[in-house]
């Protein structure tokens, strides 16, 4: 597979540390509000990232952490009259809630920074103790200027950097662009002891400390949105490289941004739209299906029509889902002669589906397969089909949209008090009786069950 690497600025093959493993660490949400749609682009991406490395035969381990403190948890917690922990408490079990409904898996681990506070103290420990980091006032700061590599995940330049940044009246930086490994604690704040006395972590020492206890010193794949490139990312290098001496990172994938009229989303502009909205005007599954329609570095402009054309395509993966299901109870044993020559064609599509994944995980272009084999299954499969070939095509059809995390909806329905509507409505129509069959019909439809009248009789499927 091939990724393209913010680091080097190329794609480049993938090749893990250990062989048949890949760690991945993945930049989460600060836990003070439901997250907007731009938040759930990384969520979403880097989800259908392990889940195409896992269907390609690794062994993923997946963490994605919590941000439960930092400046924007205190505020929010203070405006509403709670405290930090009940804040994160309630927007960590809102965020799973959403991640539910996008069909996100959980991680292997979601590590909170406030369960690592003494974690964080031994790397900022360790830093002070290989000259990169001063305290001054009890709180403590990474030097940037002691780092002669500060800036190659960026490609910033450092002396650039340094005369452009803002001095603050009052500062205890010894440099402008110095950053806060340990704050000291301010009056009415939540704090931990420390060397320094009473204070809390910044906010990219917890990345650097926790994604070393998961995934080791070096791992494989460090994930986020193209914000988090600098600072975040750029301060976690070098606050790992410098504790620990050894290369942090080696692939480094970032999200192009989800904008409205050209902006970014996000919160501080005002211009987003939470999770949660989305979800009741739509359902969730289109807006996974939006996502992926395009490639994760490039940027979208969000759209109600875009997600409407997503919900039309995933309908058309639904109907040909459906549609096999049906055939299949009805498909002969014996084969058609068509069959043989159709199932051999059917792993020509898989090859090309892994084709545009492993370029950069080309959702796109795999999403672009899927919707050509579809076309060719439904023109091949018909009533003729035997149900060795039917099986095949549904196969491959589930295979390939499970790697997208798509079409995971129950279509086949069991539920006896269905059933017997359906038959009662089957008998209405058999005596003639329009309006008992309409009543019926629509107490189905507010129960999201479809009726459609067949040669063969009635074939029910969910909305
Ligand atoms: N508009 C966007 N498009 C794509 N990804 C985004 C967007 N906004 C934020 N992200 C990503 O969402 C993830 C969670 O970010 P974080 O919790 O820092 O967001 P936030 O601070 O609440 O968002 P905001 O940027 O709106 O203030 C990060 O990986 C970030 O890069
Ligand atoms: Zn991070």
């Amino acid at each position: 597979m091939q990724i393209y690497n913010t680091q080097t600025r190329k794609k480049e093959e993938f090749v893990p540390l250990v062989p048949g493993k890949v760690g991945i660490y993945v930049c989460g949400p600060t836990v003070y509000d439901f997250i907007h749609i731009g938040n759930a682009r990384p969520t979403i991406v880097f989800d259908t990232l392990r889940r195409y490395l896992e269907y390609r035969g690794y062994d993923v381990k997946y963490v994605q952490n919590l941000t439960d403190i930092d400046d924007k948890m205190i505020a929010r917690a203070n405006q509403e009259g709670i405290t930090v922990k009940e804040l994160g408490e309630r927007f960590i079990a809102e965020y799973f809630k959403d991640a539910d409904s996008l069909n996100v898996r959980r991680a292997d681990v979601h590590p909170r920074a406030t369960d690592h506070i003494g974690l964080i103290i031994g790397m900022i420990k360790k830093l002070e103790k290989n000259g990169k980091a001063y305290a001054a006032n009890g709180s403590v700061y990474f030097s940037v200027a002691s780092d002669a590599d500060y800036g190659k995940l960026s490609g910033r330049d450092i002396e650039e950097l340094m005369s452009g940044a803002r001095v603050e009246v009052d500062d205890e930086k010894r440099d402008p662009m110095d950053f806060a490994l340990w704050k000291a604690a301010k009056p009415g704040e939540p704090s931990w002891d420390s060397p320094w006395g009473k204070g809390r972590p910044g906010w990219h020492i917890e990345c650097s400390a926790m994604s070393t206890k998961y995934l080791g010193e070096t791992f494989d794949i460090h994930c986020g949105g193209q914000d988090l490139v600098f600072p975040h990312h750029e301060n976690e290098v070098a606050q790992s490289e410098c504790a620990t001496g050894k290369p942090f990172v080696r692939y480094w994938m970032h999200n192009g941004y989800i904008n409205i009229d050209n902006q970014k989303m996000s919160k501080s502009l005002g211009n987003f739209f939470t999770v949660r909205d989305i979800g009741k005007e739509f359902d969730l599954e289109a807006l996974r299906m939006f996502m992926l329609s395009a490639h994760y570095r490039s940027p979208i402009n969000f759209s109600r029509e875009l997600i409407e054309q997503a919900k039309t395509a995933l309908e058309r993966l639904y109907n040909a889902k459906r549609n096999l299901e049906y055939l299949l109870g009805h498909a002969k044993d014996e084969a058609a002669e068509k069959d043989e020559a159709f199932i051999k064609g059917l792993d020509g599509w898989r090859d090309k589906f892994c084709a545009a994944m492993d370029d950069d995980l080309n959702t796109a272009d795999a999403l672009g397969v899927l919707f050509e084999a579809v076309r060719e299954i439904n023109s091949v499969c018909d009533a003729d089909s035997g149900k060795a070939a039917v099986q095949a095509a549904l196969a491959l059809l589930n295979e390939l949209s499970g790697v997208l995390g798509l079409l995971y909806k129950e279509t086949q329905v069991e539920d006896p008090e269905i059933l017997a509507l359906v038959e009662q409505r089957t008998q209405a129509r058999k005596d003639k009786n329009w309006a008992e069959s309409d009543r019926i019909r629509d107490l189905l439809k507010e129960k999201g069950i479809v009726v459609e009248d067949t040669p063969q009789g009635a074939k029910i499927h969910r909305v």
